[in-house]
């Protein structure tokens, strides 16, 4: 186990990367390193995250794999396509680092979904890394991802969508309960999502007091992903509709996801699978029957809340979770993970606190 270790954070301007930062502060074995940006390079870190006082005056640097090199962890916290070239460049300099992606280029398995969703482009398909799901059931094996990680340099941390949804569903998934061939998703979530460069000048204008759906009708980015997950849960077949919807909330999803009871499945077999799949689930909890999950309920936290009940008349099982899509969705994820990682204790540094209302 290591006592101390320094972490590199790239992307350290932006949403994701100011939230791991703000994990780090508050991690009693991380020494913070080399914070690293693009157009805010030279910049002081305290001209984005302001509420990051101790690093305030902290200079960014320009992303590139000597600044990153050295380090024991390297967080990449990047728009989707520079961090698999930053990676590639870490990997070509040697660098034995602990390497985690926030972002989604090291997720997918198939190379053809990589070209689908993401549009290929001047990078390939960068291949996929071991998941930073921890709570992910293995259906092969019949453990769950966090033994993966335990011996992991390189780690694909979640869509926060993903997250969520893969977390509501999989333990029906993985008893056979619901039957995942009509899986029905569709999520609240935060504009945090979104990155800080979503159109900030409209934002305000368009964001307050609307709901706006995007990536509707099959077309979302995270529509693998959530399948690969439910097929590594043991699913024989997916299909998946998914429907997210801006909500004019800064942090947090929402996902409401529905698919029907499997034949010979009850009510009681349904609970009783989340309630074994989730019991020794440091972050994932399975609310008291009749209690709801909310998005204020995980603000700031890296808990996932999570709730099920079948819909007798629709025949139909409802599994809810809320997740906040900076804590659990990316920086909580990625810090739970490089714990693992590390050989340190899988909730050092995380809460499962939020600070409702
Ligand atoms: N926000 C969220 O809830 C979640 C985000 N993620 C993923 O995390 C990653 C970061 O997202 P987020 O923080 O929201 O995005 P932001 O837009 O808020 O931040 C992006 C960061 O990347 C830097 N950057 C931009 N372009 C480049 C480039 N070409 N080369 C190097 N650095 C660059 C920016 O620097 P500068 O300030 O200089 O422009 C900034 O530090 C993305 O891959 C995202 O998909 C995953 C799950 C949830
Ligand atoms: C509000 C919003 O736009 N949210 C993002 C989620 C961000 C995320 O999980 O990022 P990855 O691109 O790393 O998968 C979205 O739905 O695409």
């Amino acid at each position: 186990m290591q006592v101390s270790f320094t972490v590199a954070v790239a992307g350290a301007s932006g949403y994701a990367g100011g939230e791991v930062l703000r994990l780090l502060l508050n991690h009693p074995d991380a020494e913070i390193g080399a914070l690293t940006a693009h157009a805010s390079a030279g910049q002081r870190l305290g001209e984005h995250h302001p509420h990051l006082v101790p690093l305030a005056d902290r200079v960014l640097q320009a992303t590139s794999a000597d600044v990153l090199a050295g380090h024991d962890v390297v967080v990449l916290a990047l728009p989707h396509g520079a961090s698999g070239e930053i990676s590639a460049a870490l990997d070509a300099a040697g660098s034995d680092a602990l390497v985690l992606d926030c972002g989604a280029d090291h997720r997918l398995e198939s190379a053809s979904d990589w070209e689908q969703f993401y549009g290929g482009g001047s990078h390939g398909h960068p291949g996929a890394w071991p998941y930073g799901m921890p709570e992910l059931l293995r259906a092969e094996t019949g453990d769950r991802q966090r033994e993966n990680l335990r011996t992991a340099s390189r780690i694909a941390v979640p869509g926060c969508n993903v997250s969520a949804v893969t977390l509501a569903l999989q333990p029906g998934v993985a008893t056979g309960v619901v039957d995942a061939s009509d899986v029905v998703a569709v999520l609240a979530v935060g504009y945090t999502g979104a990155g800080k460069s979503y159109r900030p000048h409209l934002l305000a204008g368009e964001a307050i007091g609307s709901l706006a759906p995007y990536g509707v009708a099959g077309t979302h980015r995270h529509v693998p992903e959530i399948e690969q997950n439910l097929r590594v849960a043991g699913a024989q077949t997916v299909r998946l509709s998914f429907t997210p919807v801006l909500a004019p909330v800064s942090r947090g999803i929402l996902a409401t996801v529905t698919a029907p009871l499997a034949t010979g499945a009850s009510a009681g077999g349904v609970r009783a699978a989340w309630e074994q799949h989730y019991a020794d689930e440091p972050f994932v909890h399975l609310l008291p029957e009749g209690t709801w999950p909310t998005t204020a309920m995980v603000t700031g936290s890296n808990a996932a809340l999570v709730q099920v009940a079948v819909d007798e008349r629709a025949g139909r099982v409802v599994a809810l979770c809320a997740l906040d899509n900076l804590g659990k969705g990316t920086a909580g994820a990625a810090v739970q993970s490089m714990n693992l990682a590390l050989g340190l204790q899988e909730s050092t540094g995380l809460s499962t606190v939020g600070v409702a209302p």
